[in-house]
């Protein structure tokens, strides 16, 4: 059974406005910035926010809707929330059994469960701990360990994994691959992190402003971002422009583009396939001011103002070569190759 939903929720002069369909099987992160109603939704769906307009059906269960809403309780909803909410005067594996009980399953039944999955979750010698002594990553498997006992229809995350170092969060973000994989139920991720969304999601949805900007495959949106924020994340240079054959005029300047198009179109490039010259090298070549120099990953970033504007990932030996410095004035060229141009 899919889930279906129109989460309209209304506050305070935000707006959430998020169609979402997710199959069995599928595993769908929302990313979006700071504010862009990324818990909201997800409070919706887990029952923890009426909506102000739309509905949520499981099936043929109807969990919200303008006549009808079903409390948290009574949803087949499974949560885990950034900061864990594990009772901390319970014992682990109490924490786990707790949400099995509360659907009605003996005592006996729910502990058995719940030790099954500590077990899957590789806690099992750490039934008899009360939450305190559990460190972050631990603490977060419990809290999946929980909701999944439930056995869920439908998974809500929200930021698992952020309050892990970057360590623990490898192994964590690995382990809930797998698990997430063998889930037959719809699953939810929130997530800043595009790592996070790449690995473990089937199709990404991007939300701005409570709106979606983008969704689709992880590669798809990772190499045609459309907004500046997914460009951003995905780490693309991406500039939107008018196309009359293979060239392209973008903030007033003409880019060169591999295939030929017409009409607006947008153009996404890695910052690696940017080339710097002190010297004009090729009538494609445009004008740049460098603006910024950093150290990023096994290059160098250099920020340049221009005609287009661009970012670009040189090699510390080209840095070196031509003593790139801010406010020098120097001409770029990009690998057409590495360019792509939709609209
Ligand atoms: N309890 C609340 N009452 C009123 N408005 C709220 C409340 N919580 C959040 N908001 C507003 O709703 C909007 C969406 O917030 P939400 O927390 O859903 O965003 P988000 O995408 O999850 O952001 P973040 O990445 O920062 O967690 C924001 O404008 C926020 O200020």
């Amino acid at each position: 059974m899919s889930l279906d939903a129109r989460l309209v929720v209304e506050r305070d002069g935000f707006r959430l406005d998020l169609a979402l369909h997710v199959p069995p099987g599928e595993v769908v992160a929302l990313l979006g910035p700071n504010g862009a109603g990324k818990t909201t939704a997800l409070r919706a769906l887990a029952g923890l926010l009426p909506l102000t307009d739309g509905h949520i059906r499981f099936g043929d269960a109807v969990w919200d809707a303008p006549d009808a809403f079903r409390r948290p309780e009574q949803r087949t909803a499974g949560v885990v929330f950034q900061d864990h909410l594990l009772f901390p005067h319970m014992s682990t594996v109490d924490n786990v059994a707790f949400g099995v009980r509360a659907r009605g399953a003996s005592r006996v039944v729910a502990r058995e469960r719940a030790q099954a999955w500590l077990d899957r979750v590789g806690l099992a010698e750490f039934a008899a701990r009360r939450p305190g002594a559990l460190s972050g990553g631990q603490a977060q498997r419990v809290a999946l360990a929980r909701a999944l006992a439930t056995e869920p229809d439908v998974l809500l995350l929200d930021e698992p994994l952020a309050a892990l170092d970057a360590g623990t969060r490898l192994h964590v973000r690995a382990e809930l691959g797998r698990h997430l994989d063998t889930f037959g139920g719809c699953a939810l991720l929130v997530t800043h992190d595009p790592v996070d969304a790449m690995v473990l999601a089937d199709r990404l949805v991007v939300l701005e402003h409570g709106t979606v900007v983008q969704e689709g495959p992880p590669v798809e949106v990772a190499r045609r971002p459309r907004t500046d924020y997914v460009a951003d994340l995905v780490g693309l240079n991406l500039h939107r422009g008018t196309a009359r054959g293979t060239a392209v005029s973008i903030d007033g300047g003409v880019f060169i583009v591999p295939e030929p198009a017409d009409g607006p179109v947008h153009v996404a490039f890695a910052p690696s396939a940017v080339r710097l010259h002190r010297e004009r090298p090729a009538a494609d070549a445009w004008p740049v001011e460098v603006v910024g120099v950093e150290p990023h990953a096994h290059a160098t970033r250099v920020r340049l103002s221009g005609r287009p504007s661009v970012l670009a990932d040189v090699p510390a030996a080209t840095v070196a070569d031509l003593r790139i410095g801010p406010g020098d004035r120097l001409w770029a060229t990009v690998d057409v190759t590495a360019v792509a141009v939709y609209a």
